[in-house]
């Protein structure tokens, strides 16, 4: 038995236009996508009509944060799949700041063997850069890759060697892996929570400067050219990276960028209070660097968006700004999000958001999926774009709460997810 989806709104890749198709899903892939005009036969199929929604292209994450193994009371690999799944997610790949740190084999196949066992969408594994990720020792990046790893970060910390980083992009490249950078110099760095900026001053804050992102993603762009690896910049947030990145593209270092809805939606003047929710690494900008993470997406220089899913537990974030992890969740909020505020007021068109959550990431980094077209898996997702619905922490389904954006009055709600054919989530 296959399944047709009916009457759904599609966004043509080539016109970009939104057009009405019937879609046959059969053995986990896309069989048939066929003009809405056109009638079908459904006997003996499962029928979802779609009828004034989206059909898209299961949402890629490139950055999200699991917490399995080590950290399974703010996130499992399961409760953060079906998170995932619930926006609309129908790939993420989860970050090695685990406990043990995902850098052994060992590790990697836990990760791997707990999402074949448990999660509901596509799971895909980083590997640490160095052991622990304690930045004094590479981890043994063959065996990660041929364990599975995708890639290698220390993301949650910088890298803070240069030579260490050269090394470890020089072992990646000769494995056509890419290096995946948190991009954090801690000798600029001390203690602080908020950036440098408007609150930091109102509230007595010392805080984090805008070089101390940008001073690594300049040397890691030069030790990238030197060793010709695929260099990734973790959830830019300065106008300074922003900078860097577009020249390194302009002399063709093979550099790709990533960014998150906060840093694309709120500065550091939208904080409220000193709280926990609002608290997160690299932290919200100033509104002149806002500016310039939506002009790099738009002009290409910022390739893709990703959430940084980091769930904490509500007692951690309780602990308010100074004392509280950094961190916020964001896979069941991404989409309604940058919809909402991005192409309903007519900035940005569906297709250029949708390309930015698909295609594009599947194409950085080499992943066969985020097309909806004939032949290809069946990874897609149905979203309802006229429901006006607030944010309400209390129905998410990961088990993070942490979120500045409670209350927010927002379109785009996905309905129902698919991976591989089979319906892994619905409203
Ligand atoms: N982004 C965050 O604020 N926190 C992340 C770490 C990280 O992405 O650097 C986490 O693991 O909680
Ligand atoms: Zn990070
Ligand atoms: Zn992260």
């Amino acid at each position: 038995m296959g399944i047709w989806i009916l009457n759904g709104q599609v966004v043509e890749p080539a016109s970009k236009k939104m057009v009405q198709k019937h879609l046959f899903i059969e053995n986990g892939l896309i069989q048939q996508m066929t003009d809405a005009t056109e009638s079908v036969n459904t006997e003996g199929h499962e029928v979802i009509e779609a009828k004034g929604k989206l059909v898209s292209a299961g949402f890629i994450d490139m950055h999200v944060h699991l917490r399995e193994p080590g950290f399974e009371y703010k996130e499992t690999i399961e409760s953060g799949s079906r998170s995932a799944a619930k926006g609309g997610f129908t790939t993420i790949a989860c970050m090695p700041n685990t406990r043990p740190v995902t850098g052994d084999v060992e590790t990697v196949k836990y990760v791997l063997d707990k999402a074949e066992q448990e999660a509901i969408v596509k799971v895909l594994p980083y590997a640490s850069i160095t052991v622990n990720e304690l930045g004094r020792e590479l981890t043994d990046f063959q065996a990660l890759a041929e364990a599975g790893a995708i890639g290698f970060t220390d993301d949650g910390v910088g890298v803070q060697n240069a030579q260490m980083m050269k090394d470890a992009m020089a072992r990646a490249k000769q494995l056509n892996k890419p290096v995946i950078a948190h991009c954090e110099d801690d000798s600029l760095v001390t203690g602080a929570a908020v950036t440098e900026g408007a609150f930091a001053r109102k509230h007595g804050l010392k805080g984090i400067p805008n070089e101390s992102e940008a001073i690594h993603v300049g040397r890691d762009i030069l030790l990238a050219e030197a060793t010709g690896v695929h260099y990734h910049v973790c959830h830019v947030s300065t106008e300074q990276s922003v900078r860097l990145i577009r020249q390194a593209k302009q002399l063709g270092i093979h550099v790709t960028a990533e960014v998150c809805p906060h840093h694309l939606l709120l500065s550091d003047e939208d904080i409220p209070a000193l709280d926990g929710n609002w608290k997160m690494n690299p932290p919200l900008r100033t509104p002149r660097d806002v500016e310039a993470m939506i002009e790099a997406l738009e002009d290409g220089t910022i390739d893709m968006i990703v959430t940084d899913h980091a769930p904490h537990s509500e007692e951690e974030k309780a602990k308010g700004m100074a004392l509280s992890p950094f961190g916020i969740v964001g896979l069941e909020t991404a989409f309604p999000l940058l919809y909402s505020k991005f192409v309903t007021t007519g900035k940005w068109t569906l297709a250029f958001l949708l390309e930015k959550m698909t295609a594009i990431p599947a194409q950085v980094f080499g992943l066969q999926t985020g097309v909806l077209e004939v032949g290809k898996a069946a990874d897609i997702t149905l979203i309802d774009l006229e429901t006006t619905k607030a944010v309400d922490p209390s129905t998410f389904l990961t088990k993070g709460r942490n979120t500045p954006f409670t209350g927010w009055e927002l379109k785009g709600w996905p309905t129902l997810t698919m991976v591989d054919g089979n319906i892994v989530w619905a409203e």
